[in-house]
């Protein structure tokens, strides 16, 4: 990422944003709320326009290339269902991508969603209506989902803001083996900011004015910590 600038209408958010994220790594994104980490993703995913250069895997990115569009998936901050549907129909939805238009999902496919729901431990929700559940388990059932994307980078937006602190511990814990046993890249907004003490990565504070990668350690995550609590968002 080169010199990004991104916002909306006249209000840039994004000033000059260079990094590289070292592939397949885990990078955590803070920042105070209203600080542009939200947008920052959705630039990544082409939905709000921006100045500079994006490399995905190398490779320029162009939004709607389908190579990209296969090298991404994301989960949202929010992620509303209209409809009642059933948990493992949700998550089997995840394996669009090997998919064509009109192709039916098959028993292998169900089978493979129940089985990340076990790993994920919530396969008593199943067969339960989506729309019923809390929203804690609702977060969950969309990490099932994700992991049936199977991408090799994942963009999320505070996955663990609902979640109690078992369900977060164990989020990060998942996050974090995607990177070390699948070699996955996971670039996760959060506010969780003690979660990441143990962690192996980077983060990013949007909040700063010239935001860089720094690799996780215990210090880098306290000093982050206490600059957030003490300096308000720059009004812009
Ligand atoms: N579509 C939009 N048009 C105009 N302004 C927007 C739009 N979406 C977001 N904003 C504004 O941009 C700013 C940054 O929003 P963003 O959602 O990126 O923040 P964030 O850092 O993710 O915050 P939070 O921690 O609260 O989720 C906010 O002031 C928001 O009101």
């Amino acid at each position: 990422m080169k010199e990004l600038v991104a916002g909306y209408d006249e209000r840039v958010l994004i000033r000059n944003l260079s990094f590289l994220v070292p592939e397949p790594a885990f990078v955590a994104i803070i920042g105070h709320n209203g600080s542009g980490k939200s947008t920052f993703l959705k630039t990544l995913t082409g939905q709000v326009p921006y100045q500079g250069q994006i490399l995905v895997q190398g490779q320029p990115f162009v939004s709607r290339s389908g190579a990209i569009a296969r090298a991404l998936s994301y989960l949202p901050q929010k992620n509303n269902v209209a409809f009642p549907i059933k948990v493992h129909e949700l998550v089997v939805m995840g394996l669009f991508r090997q998919k064509r238009l009109l192709d039916h999902y098959t028993s292998a496919d169900y089978a493979y969603a129940d089985a990340t729901l076990a790993h994920l431990h919530i396969s008593h929700l199943s067969q339960r209506t989506f729309t019923d559940l809390s929203g804690g388990e609702q977060q969950m059932v969309w990490l099932a989902q994700l992991m049936l994307q199977d991408a090799p980078i994942t963009l999320l937006d505070e996955p663990t803001q609902q979640l109690d602190v078992y369900h977060k511990k164990r989020v990060f814990d998942l996050m974090v083996s995607w990177v070390r046993e699948e070699q996955k890249t996971v670039l996760c907004i959060t506010h969780d900011l003690l979660n990441l003490l143990p962690l192996e990565g980077y983060l990013l504070n949007i909040s700063q004015p010239q935001p860089r990668l720094e690799r996780i350690t215990p210090e880098v995550v306290l000093k982050h910590q206490r600059f957030l609590e003490e300096k308000a968002v720059l009004s812009v």
